[in-house]
């Protein structure tokens, strides 16, 4: 697919160096590469939104392993979710969060954004820094395993791969 940009002036009218930024848009790629090397077109594919909180009790963070009855089981997290149609991302996070741990949490600050090829979608993970509200939580509706652990050993877990970008900033502070 092909993508024009309309201009408020007929083509011959413009100077010869037009002086107007080029749209944002107009600088997005329209194909990537994927991680096994296929080529595919960004705008068929379709993108997830979702959203996980860093929640950090004293030195210690608190990261989930996927459980068994959920898809990537396994694989260690932050707690999250998927942003419904309209929902203002940190509600969606507050609500998960709750919805998952049963806790309240306080959202401090953004930490990051990335897109990833996951099959044939693409995940894209925005994690915030967060604190709780009151106690830990003991148990969750889609985790099997929940650890508290200090930064240097986050990078000890076997990750979504999503999270990697966000596990090496919290690593490197
Ligand atoms: N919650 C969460 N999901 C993540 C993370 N990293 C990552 O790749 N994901 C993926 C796993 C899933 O494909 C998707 C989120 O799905 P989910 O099953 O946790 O979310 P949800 O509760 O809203 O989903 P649903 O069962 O209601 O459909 O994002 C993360 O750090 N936290």
């Amino acid at each position: 697919m092909t993508h024009r940009l309309s201009s408020p002036l007929p083509a011959h009218s413009l100077p010869q160096s037009d002086p107007r930024p080029v749209p944002r848009t107009a600088r997005r790629p329209t194909r990537t590469i994927t991680r096994d090397r296929r080529i595919v077109f960004v705008n068929d594919v379709p993108t997830i939104d979702v959203v996980a909180a860093v929640v950090t009790d004293g030195d210690e963070i608190l990261v989930c392993r996927r459980g068994p009855h959920i898809g990537q089981a396994g694989r260690w997290e932050f707690p999250g979710g998927k942003v419904e149609p309209g929902e203002d991302p940190v509600d969606a996070l507050i609500r998960e969060v709750r919805e998952e741990l049963g806790v309240g949490i306080r959202v401090t600050g953004h930490l990051s954004t990335d897109d990833t090829h996951v099959g044939d979608r693409i995940i894209r993970l925005a994690c915030y820094r967060a604190e709780l509200t009151a106690e830990r939580p003991t148990d969750s509706t889609d985790h099997d395993e929940l650890r508290w652990v200090s930064r240097g050993a986050l990078d000890q877990f076997w990750w979504a791969e999503p999270d990697l970008p966000a596990v090496r900033i919290l690593t490197a502070e």
